[in-house]
């Protein structure tokens, strides 16, 4: 090929020599003199200090131009992710090379030239109208990450146009919450990253850790991943974040692609560290122990668990080890567990971006088998991997999907969230929370919680401030219940283990189930015939979102109306939802199944329609065959005489008398300081 070839390139991009302006060629011995012919009519000659360069630049070790290719891609990484996250913001493509990316920002209600200049002028930050390329640059502005991250990191928090962009302190202050907190300290560990098969190798001694080579794994299991696209988008974008964030810090995320149990053993050195978060819920159990056999074949290989998915670390819990003193009902467990709340869930671990750099610059190769151990899909080095949406198999047909809400993967989008929600939103709560249209009724913090971008102890350290700066009220009251709900539901998981699975619960009871197949997808897809479950139902579908009073009603309506198995719903959950969470979704729906001996969870869905929507205002969003429909007749279109409402189903089942019973019942309402 020697012969035949003829190469040329530059020295801007491998060597960092943008503005010198060099370039070069190889070619054939017989077409050296032509070339040279044409380049001195055209250029006549370079500078002698840049030549010079260039000549040393290209003889430095292959290795550098591998590290100039993995800076560039972090830096990509960083810039796309952080900008990703801003309203008003689009990014159509993730560039595969050079150090260009380019931004539509016609989201901001500002032409790219007016973006481009007021960001120069009010912030000090340059980039450049894409209207200087041509036409089709219009609106789209071009960044140049030719710049280290720290630099492009602030450049990136100082973008405040879109007027909600977030603020300096906002991004700075803000910690990895689970992802990466370094100090290694019981409690600390437990803030680490949920799904993370965190990695921490060559480590004698953990205290220390900090000090020591840690590598981060992720590692992605597309068979086991069971989810729906809404979900499956949030995880790219928090593994970009998480990516990116560590890179800040000078460590760096690896990514690999198959099992954790077939990865991980063959990707450790000797006396490796592996430290991952320990699962309350029993398949991901089986998970681990399918690794501890695997690593069993690697020596000398140590495995620590931490703790962290909850804000009431296990240990503090009042009950024996095996939780088989804990209560089955939940405001028993609350009462209980009330204490603990003012002192040991509230320890939140400092920001770790206050520790000195150097100290957590991790010399990540010397964390890795040395190659040749196993054989793994991807290069041993290979950091730059970072999994896109073309990379899963929804197939073609399923296009990448909007996430509501403008929810966005990452920590730092999950902080921005929590500092908004804790504003005015988090005032109107206790009488927001059952509104099911409004993106600031509830926190919508649910997706950062389940994957762990977000920690519970973050979020209640956010409360606690709220608390002591404003006040105390029925608002912060019913926030925090819902957190002990959501610890309730993972202790239930790993108290109950397979139990929360099966068909007859954690009681063990044997129902009738008369629904089959037509009722289980006339609900599936919203078409029962009842608004209000219809309505719930296509929403999910079409953004993964459903609020709990939602999910109350649409469990209660497939269980006791249409006498569903209630594990079909369960699963179908487990597919659609953003915020899919094993012992949230699964102890919420044996509980609504009433297996678990606690309170009875029946609906009307009528009623409960009238009582949550009475305007019909979600039901006309979510049910275009409805629009017209008066308030009046909007809950119950059939009972309006002469009316043929051809687009919409007649009721699937005749509803049973209408029941009172509420999913909070006999929880008394006494807000901290009334
Ligand atoms: C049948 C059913 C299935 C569910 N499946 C899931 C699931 O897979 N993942 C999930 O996170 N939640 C699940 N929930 C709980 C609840 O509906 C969501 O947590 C809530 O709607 C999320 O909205 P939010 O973040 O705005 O909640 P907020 O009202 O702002 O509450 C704050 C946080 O408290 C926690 N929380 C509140 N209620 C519950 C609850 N009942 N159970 C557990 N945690 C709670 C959540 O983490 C939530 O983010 C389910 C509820 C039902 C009835």
């Amino acid at each position: 090929m020697a012969e035949r070839s003829v190469l040329l390139d530059g020295c801007s991009k491998a060597f960092a020599m943008t503005g010198w302006r060099l370039g070069f060629g190889l070619f054939p011995a017989e077409l050296v003199e032509p070339a040279r012919n044409l380049a001195i009519n055209s250029w006549t000659c370079v500078p002698p200090f840049v030549a010079a360069a260039a000549v040393t630049a290209l003889q430095s070790p292959e290795a550098d131009f591998e590290y100039m290719r993995l800076e560039y891609a972090a830096r990509r990484d960083l810039v796309f992710e952080r900008l990703a996250n801003l309203k008003g913001f689009s990014i159509a493509v993730r560039p595969a090379g050079a150090m260009y990316l380019l931004a539509n920002v016609t989201g901001t209600g500002l032409s790219s030239r007016d973006f481009a200049e007021k960001l120069l002028e009010e912030e000090g930050v340059a980039l450049l109208d894409g209207k200087y390329f041509g036409a089709a640059g219009d609106g789209l502005v071009r960044i140049s990450f030719a710049q280290s991250r720290e630099i492009l990191a602030e450049g990136c928090a100082s973008w405040r146009v879109s007027g909600d962009a977030p603020s300096r302190s906002a991004s700075r202050g803000s910690s990895f919450g689970c992802l990466n907190e370094f100090h290694v300290s019981e409690r600390v560990l437990a803030e680490q990253e949920k799904k993370l098969q965190a990695c921490w190798v060559a480590a004698p001694d953990p205290e220390i850790v900090l000090k020591l080579p840690v590598l981060v794994v992720y590692v992605l299991d597309e068979g086991q991943l069971r989810t729906g696209k809404f979900r499956a988008k949030f995880l790219l974008q928090s593994l970009a974040a998480c990516k990116a964030n560590l890179q800040l810090v000078g460590s760096d995320l690896l990514i690999r692609l198959g099992r954790p149990e077939e990865v991980l053993p063959r990707l450790l050195a000797e006396g490796s560290v592996l430290v991952t978060q320990e699962e309350p819920t029993f398949e991901e159990q089986a998970t681990d122990r399918a690794l501890q056999t695997g690593l069993a074949v690697a020596e000398n290989m140590r495995w620590e668990y931490v703790w962290g998915a909850t804000l009431i670390h296990k240990d503090d819990l009042p009950f024996q080890a095996d939780l088989k003193d804990m209560p089955d009902v939940f405001t028993a467990f609350k009462n209980q567990v009330a204490p603990e709340l003012k002192c040991a869930c509230n320890q939140v671990p400092p920001d770790y971006r206050d520790a000195p750099k150097a100290e957590t610059a991790l010399n990540i190769r010397r964390c890795l088998a040395p190659l040749g151990f196993g054989s793994l899909p991807l290069p041993a080095l290979d950091f730059g991997f970072l999994p896109c949406w073309s990379d899963l198999s929804f197939g073609e047909s399923e296009s990448e999907p909007e996430l509501p809400f403008g929810i966005a993967g990452g920590e730092s989008a999950g902080q921005r969230r929590l500092e908004e929600f804790m504003g005015s939103p988090m005032a109107r709560y206790a009488e927001s929370k059952n509104n099911m249209l409004a993106l600031d009724a509830s926190s919508k913090l649910s997706p950062w919680l389940a994957n762990g971008s977000l920690s519970p102890r973050r979020v209640f350290e956010a409360l606690r401030r709220r608390e002591a700066e404003i006040s105390a009220d029925a608002a912060t009251y019913w926030f925090t219940f819902a957190l002990l709900v959501r610890d309730f539901f993972h202790f239930m998981a790993k108290k109950q283990g397979r139990r929360i699975f099966l068909e007859g619960g954690v009681i063990g009871k044997r129902l009738a189930w008369k629904g089959g197949d037509r009722e289980f997808q006339l609900w599936q897809q919203g078409q029962t015939g009842f608004p209000l479950v219809d309505a719930n139902m296509r929403e999910m579908a079409t953004t993964g979102w459903m609020s709990n009073r939602g999910r109350q009603n649409v469990a209660s309506f497939l269980i006791w109306d249409l006498q569903v198995d209630w594990r079909r719903g369960a699963d179908w959950f487990e597919r659609c939802l953003l915020d899919y969470d094993v012992a949230s979704n699964w102890c919420n729906w044996v509980a609504a199944a009433e297996l678990t001996g606690g309170r009875v969870n029946r609906f009307n869905v009528v009623k409960q329609s009238r009582q949550y929507d009475p305007e019909g205002e979600y039901l006309r969003r979510w049910l275009p065959e409805l629009r017209e429909l008066p308030a009046e007749w909007i809950h119950e279109p059939w009972r309006r005489e002469g009316s043929k409402l051809s687009a919409y189903p007649p009721p699937c089942v005749p509803l049973e008398a209408p029941k009172d019973s509420e999913w909070e019942p006999g929880i008394q309402i006494r807000p901290h300081g009334s």
